[in-house]
């Protein structure tokens, strides 16, 4: 689902869709133009919510600043929260209980997982922007696991000191190659979930390879696995629903 025309998030609503495809997932994009309401998107939404045929929803994050973007995700039914975004999946998080998670923030743990990369007792510093998807869960799923958790910021005072005594830098800011080596404490493992037009993470990628013992790269690293993420959960809601498990 989109709001407005923002070439980027068409692009990655296309690359959702092709792989939903792929997994023999229907999918279905409502587009909406840019002119549409929190009242018209709320009722899309719960439109969607109540329709026995559709058993995930995503909302394309973010939409335009007229609409009241919280009151659409909470709109989503909660068994249909694929994308981890309304209060219920993210209190849940935040509790250790089971639920949908944040796709972003639920493939970086699963890559983490999958590079046997150890989290209990380690500092993980997250730098967060301004996505609500994206750094507070990510910070929450590692505090889940023991981790040591640092959120830092734009207004963060010194903040390439604290990133420095990262063991594992959690980049989810936004802003084009904003972390680079001299940021990282040799030997960390650098996750950057940056996207940023032109396909460029949130870190400086050549210069950060010196210093990371592990390093996720923009194209190729957490972009995919949001994506599966977002497959995994929706099989799951498909299942639960249709009683099949
Ligand atoms: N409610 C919501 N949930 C989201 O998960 C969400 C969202 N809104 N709004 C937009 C961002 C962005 N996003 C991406 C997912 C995959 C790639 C991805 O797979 N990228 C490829 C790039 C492929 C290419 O263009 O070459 C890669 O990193 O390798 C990128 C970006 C999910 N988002």
């Amino acid at each position: 689902m989109l709001v407005g025309e923002d070439p980027a998030s068409v692009t990655y609503v296309r690359m959702k869709r092709n792989r939903c495809e792929q997994a023999g997932i229907r999918s279905r994009h409502v587009a909406l133009p840019a002119s549409t309401t929190t009242d018209d998107l709320v009722g899309a939404i719960t439109a969607l919510s109540r329709d026995p045929e559709v058993h995930g929803i995503l909302l394309q994050h973010p939409v335009g600043a007229h609409i009241d973007e919280r009151a659409a995700f909470e709109a989503i039914a909660p068994e249909k929260d694929v994308d981890g975004v309304t209060m219920r999946s993210f209190a849940a998080m935040g509790f250790g209980l089971p639920g949908f998670v944040s796709c972003t923030p639920g493939g970086i743990l699963r890559l983490l997982d999958e590079y046997r990369v150890d989290l209990a007792g380690k500092h993980a510093v997250v730098v967060v922007g301004r996505s609500p998807i994206l750094g507070r869960p990510a910070g929450l799923l590692l505090l889940g696991r023991d981790a040591t958790v640092t959120y830092c910021h734009s207004r963060t005072t010194d903040l390439s000191a604290i990133t420095r005594e990262a063991d594992i830098l959690v980049a989810a800011v936004g802003r084009p190659r904003f972390l680079s080596g001299a940021d990282i404490k040799p030997g960390a493992v650098v996750v950057d979930a940056g996207h940023n037009p032109g396909n460029v993470g949130d870190v400086d990628f050549a210069s950060a390879r010196e210093r990371a013992s592990l390093i996720t790269p923009v194209p190729g690293g957490v972009g995919p696995m949001t994506i599966a993420v977002l497959l995994a959960q929706t099989v799951e809601a498909a299942t639960g629903q249709l009683g099949v498990r």
